[in-house]
């Protein structure tokens, strides 16, 4: 049995039932609270932030900080982040801390087809499998692998590359927008790095804590002798080669943006004297509630051709509560790429077709939820023989960012050297008492996981149901378009050309690697592996790492008033990277925008 998730016996079923039993008192007492309630408190606050996640936790800082006397209301359906054991702010148990029930929406991907690119009449399925997303302060900033990666100028340039009112979002934007927001703790960086990088923002930023041991460095080593260059940073002027990340961390801990930027935002409280409309004076604060689900969006009604959001329905103990914007103020969306299109659609805006077969009236009719870009990923594990695997410092410790062959043949030395790498693969050790799935046998290894950072693949997300405590569908359409599937089988080749080189060779075999029944479905003949197999193996283990006209260039909700979405769902190309970053900067860039907005009106 697999004692990381134990099954539900009937002892549980015991727990279950006495857990029901409180959930129904606990009922039972707010129920009678409400019926002695004679008033439903209305609450005011100048900007509500829906989501304390990575663009959450940012806007509220830079907000409270850019405009005077505002007050803002962050509701966040999860919980704080010290209630977790410390498994959060330790780098090395990340693999855990997105695991935690408590801290992740359980979200689960829909089952998929993917069409065989060696043989177009298969069809090969994928079922359903577990798509981590964060619930807690910080959101999956707080959960994540913490890789701090900004991608390629390039998408960035693409993205302005839409119209001239999109120069905002070009490179030389983003980047000041990635120093304001990073500091760097590079020792003694040269001076290119000092150009690139900040050293002043509160998303702290280092090198391994540790440094990287032996058997990791190897694969530098291995992967140097097959032509690819070393990189020392791989947000510097160029991104392929190898290399080892810098992590979101500060001193060895997690820095999640809710430590850098949340925790910094509720510092300032002030009651602001001159309070207008507010008989009892304001308190100038960042206002933060836990646990706190935001339901959908009010519409003020007298308004209806406008959409113009008045405020927020949440559900938070046991309560339906509302909160509204003052006069100027806005509802800002922070929820993230699969929770923000959801809030959307249960508030109107969204596909008709959708929206009208789950009973809501559409508002206003747009493609939400239907560009879901993300990074699939393929695991490749390797059993180290004998035992060399001692401490986990990180996790993912090592980079190679490679640009795949389109035909599925192991990269040669041009495509290493393309500054454009497609592929980001993704080097950690492991043990087997840490990572459960991978074997119930004591063993240690390392993985190679394979990231397409540009897939041409898109997913989409629709509703379920009405119901906003219900997971919408997920259609990650991963390995949709055949290019993505043979450049993910190129990689996978290159992972294990790496491991024959020296000095890996002798501490892992390749006939072994990925091919017991612990580690996958890998059938070798030899040295020989089919490329049917390759792509039987890559749609079975496939896995997450995580556009369309919904939002203007300034994140407005097309078709609304007061209303933005600023969260990792508004790329209109994902980033040729980890996501985390990116997102920061965008909610960075977006403050100030929402801040020259806000000006106006007063003007
Ligand atoms: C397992 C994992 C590993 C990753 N590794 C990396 C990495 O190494 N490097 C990297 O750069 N990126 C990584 N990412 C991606 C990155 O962390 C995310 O893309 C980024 O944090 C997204 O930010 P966001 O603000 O869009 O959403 P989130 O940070 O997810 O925030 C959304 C917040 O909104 C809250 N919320 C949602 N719906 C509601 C509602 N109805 N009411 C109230 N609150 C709500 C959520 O609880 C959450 O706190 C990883 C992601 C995961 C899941």
């Amino acid at each position: 049995m697999n004692q990381e998730y134990p099954i539900v016996t009937e002892k549980n079923q015991e727990e279950l039932k006495k857990d029901a039993k409180i959930r129904e008192l606990w009922m039972k007492n707010i129920c009678d609270h409400d019926k002695h309630a004679k008033f439903k408190t209305k609450e005011f606050y100048d900007f509500i932030i829906v989501g304390a996640g990575t663009a959450g936790c940012v806007l509220a800082r830079e907000l409270i900080h850019g405009i005077p006397n505002i007050n803002i209301l962050v509701l966040e359906a999860g919980g704080p982040d010290v209630h977790s054991n410390g498994l959060i702010n330790l780098p090395c148990t990340w693999f855990k801390a997105f695991q935690l029930n408590d801290h992740d929406w359980g979200y689960v991907t829909q089952e998929q087809k993917v069409q065989s690119c060696v043989n177009p009449a298969k069809e090969i399925v994928r079922n359903r499998f577990p798509y981590p997303r964060g619930k807690v302060w910080g959101g999956s900033s707080s959960v994540n692998a913490m890789l701090y990666m900004r991608g390629l100028a390039k998408g960035y340039n693409d993205w302005a590359a839409q119209g001239s009112e999109y120069n905002i979002w070009d490179w030389d934007h983003c980047l000041e927008a990635f120093k304001a927001t990073e500091n760097n703790s590079r020792e003694k960086p040269d001076e290119k790095f000092k150009q690139l990088h900040g050293f002043n923002g509160l998303l702290h930023v280092q090198d391994s804590h540790n440094g990287i041991y032996d058997v990791m460095s190897g694969v530098i080593d291995a992967a140097k002798s097959l032509g690819i260059p070393y990189n020392e940073d791989f947000n510097g002027e160029r991104q392929n080669g190898v290399g080892t990340y810098q992590f979101t961390n500060q001193g060895g801990r997690r820095c999640s943006l809710a430590e850098g930027y949340l925790k910094d935002a509720l510092k300032k409280v002030e009651l602001h004297s001159d309070s207008g409309p507010y008989e009892f004076g304001k308190v100038v604060a960042v206002d933060i509630r836990s646990y706190a689900h935001v339901l959908d969006i009010i519409w003020d009604e007298e308004n209806k051709k406008e959409n113009v959001a008045i405020g927020v329905r949440y559900f938070c103990t046991g309560t339906v509560r509302e909160a509204f914007i003052a006069p100027k103020g806005e509802v800002i969306l922070c929820g993230g790429a699969i929770n923000s299109p959801q809030i959307l659609m249960l508030s109107g805006i969204g596909p008709k077709e959708n929206l009208e077969a789950n009973n809501i009236k559409v508002r206003q009719e747009l493609p939400v939820g239907k560009n879901l870009w993300d990074h699939p990923s393929c695991l490749f594990p390797a059993k180290a023989n004998p035992d060399v695997i001692h401490h986990w410092s990180c996790g993912s410790e090592i980079g190679i960012l490679h640009k795949a062959n389109v035909e599925g043949k192991i990269p040669c030395e041009e495509d290493f050297f393309d500054e454009n790498p497609d592929i980001q693969i993704i080097v950690t050790p492991f043990r087997s008492d840490f990572i459960k799935e991978l074997s119930n046998h004591e063993i240690s290894g390392i993985i190679l996981l394979s990231v397409l950072n540009i897939p041409s693949s898109v997913g989409y997300l629709e509703l379920n149901s009405d119901n906003p405590f219900d997971q919408p569908r997920i259609h990650l359409n991963y390995f949709d378009k055949s290019d993505d599937l043979y450049r993910m089988i190129s990689s996978l080749k290159l992972c294990r050309e790496i491991l024959k080189q020296p000095p890996l060779s002798t501490v892992y075999n390749v006939k072994e690697v990925g091919i017991n029944d612990e580690f996958g479905q890998l059938s070798t003949n030899g040295d020989d592996i089919s490329d049917e197999d390759w792509e039987k193996f890559v749609v079975e283990r496939m896995s997450p790492e995580s556009k369309d006209g919904v939002v203007n260039h300034r994140l407005q909700v097309y078709g609304t008033k007061n209303l933005r979405v600023v969260d990792a769902s508004i790329f209109p190309y994902i980033p040729s990277g980890n996501i985390n970053a990116a997102t920061a900067m965008v909610a960075w860039r977006a403050s100030r925008l929402i801040i020259e907005d806000y000006m106006k009106k007063f003007k």
